[in-house]
């Protein structure tokens, strides 16, 4: 192992461990992000490629790839498309990919190292280690460093509340008691405390679903008398040092680098700020320092090709090995890949943004922290020329769209007869998918058929690629001498 960056030291202590020396790197920590850290010490490495057509990458690229991945595919943010792009790379290279014995580890349970296919406790077996560890899970730092090594890249995806919550609102509908027992968004907005009871059934997706996913804890003053609603089961959950509470950070839930927000319902906004109060507020600010310690990037749903473009350049990977289409789309959600702000909404939909956001203020804290790191990257990176990359980006896909896609886009599902390709159904919701078109030379229907696949079946394929059934041979064959 090489020389421990703070990095990678804090990753190996541990969220308890790193007690008040967090205190010390949150400071270098925040600095670090502004200067960019290690992403400036990245080369730029994106090849474009101008046609459908693959072209030989560079001789030599200009920095090693990074394949050791650790995704944390948090709920209704986009996440789907991400992993479609992992599942493509991981693929067509031969990585191997930590996958759950179904969908997902244990969730809404904290990960748990057993849960992965193929894991073998420390000294208990020669298997080779895991490239890209990537499926729903609620994060577990402690059990993740059992599967990938301390030095994996650790990124992961958010998205504004408002947009998640009516997501998953229409997703989890009948998963979710506090939803299934009101009308409509609006209504359980309105009022969420007639519906949502901590502990219910579903009840971690009606609130703070991306504070959930991330495994941090819920503030005390957020705690049900019979304890946490969702109990640490992790012995080391991010604890907030006593005298931290003296220290602390002013939260501005408004304070979102780009675009301006339009939030206009300044009543529910105050209530939002209202309710963070200074406690709370250090508490929250203490956990995403921590996670600022574990996570080397955040995505952002509503700047996806942005952010799509700083992963690449982080991971030196080429600009098409980011480029996909959308998967896991609801038909009528309408709120896809918009930038984030609420123009062009009516006054109703406004309100009910902002009391989205001031319900899940853990997430909007989340988000709020998130969006300004992805925007001082790109910074450090340079607007103009992430533009030009995402011009570019957004040219392959369409290239790619339709070449590989029937309409060049996705399809309502009563069109995908190909159970390969029809996404799962779940929720009120229509889920989109893909139709190839026919014709397509071998070559490319394979690399279409990567783009278009939707997640259930890709893992499952490539479980079957890692796991491949044993075929039993007949014992009076297996006898014979071989020739
Ligand atoms: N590229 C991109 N940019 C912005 N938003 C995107 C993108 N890709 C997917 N989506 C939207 O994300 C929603 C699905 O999220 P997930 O894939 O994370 O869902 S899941 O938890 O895996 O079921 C789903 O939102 P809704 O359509 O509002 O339900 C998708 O439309």
């Amino acid at each position: 192992m090489g020389p421990l960056s703070p990095t990678r030291t804090m990753r190996l202590w541990g969220p308890r461990s790193l007690g008040v020396a967090l205190g010390v790197f949150m400071t270098i920590g925040f600095a670090l992000q502004l200067w960019g850290g290690p992403f400036q010490r990245r080369l730029p490495g994106l090849q474009l490629r101008q046609s459908w057509a693959s072209t030989p990458g560079p001789a030599v690229p200009p920095c090693p790839p990074r394949q050791r991945l650790v995704f944390l595919k948090t709920h209704k943010s986009g996440s789907s498309s991400v992993l479609s792009l992992l599942h493509r790379y991981g693929d067509r290279r031969g990585l191997r990919f930590a996958l759950p014995a179904r969908y997902q580890f244990g969730y809404p349970k904290l990960f748990q190292a057993s849960r992965v296919k193929g894991y073998l406790p420390q000294g208990g077996g020669t298997q080779p280690p895991f490239h890209i560890l990537c499926h729903h899970m609620r994060f577990n730092l402690k059990e993740v460093l059992q599967v990938m090594p301390s030095d994996s890249f650790f990124f992961s995806i958010v998205r504004d509340p408002a947009a998640l919550a009516r997501s998953a609102f229409s997703y989890y509908k009948s998963t979710s008691s506090a939803f299934r027992k009101s009308p409509s968004l609006a209504a359980f907005l309105d009022n969420p405390r007639a519906f949502y009871q901590p502990g219910a059934r579903g009840d971690h997706y009606a609130r703070n679903l991306l504070w959930f996913d991330f495994g941090l804890p819920l503030p005390p003053e957020m705690r049900t008398k019979r304890g946490n609603p969702h109990p640490p089961r992790d012995p080391n959950p991010p604890q907030l040092p006593s005298g931290v509470g003296l220290r602390a950070h002013t939260l501005d839930p408004n304070a979102l680098f780009h675009p301006v927000p339009t939030v206009a319902d300044g009543h529910s906004q105050t209530s939002s700020s209202a309710s963070l109060d200074l406690r709370s507020s250090s508490f929250i600010q203490w956990n995403l320092a921590w996670l600022d310690s574990v996570f080397d990037l955040v995505l952002v749903a509503e700047y996806f090709d942005e952010s799509l473009v700083l992963l690449a350049d982080a991971l030196c990977w080429g600009l098409d090995d980011v480029v996909g289409f959308m998967h896991n789309a609801q038909a009528g959600g309408g709120q896809g890949g918009s930038a984030v702000g609420d123009d062009g909404l009516t006054a109703e939909d406004r309100q009910l943004s902002a009391r989205a956001r001031a319900w899940n203020n853990l997430d909007w804290a989340l988000y709020v922290h998130f969006n300004r790191s992805l925007w001082a990257r790109i910074k450090q990176y340079g607007q103009s020329r992430l533009d030009s990359a995402v011009a570019e980006l957004r040219a392959r896909r369409e290239a790619l769209a339709k070449h590989c896609l029937v309409g060049g886009e996705a399809l309502d599902p009563k069109y995908i007869t190909d159970r390969r390709f029809r996404p799962f159904q779940f929720g009120s919701g229509k889920v989109l998918g893909y139709v190839l078109r026919s014709g397509l030379s071998l070559q490319d229907q394979e690399e279409c058929e990567r783009l278009a696949t939707p997640e259930l079946q890709y893992k499952d394929k490539l479980d079957a690629k890692q796991f491949p059934p044993t075929v039993s041979v007949p014992l009076k064959t297996s006898r014979l001498p071989s020739p």
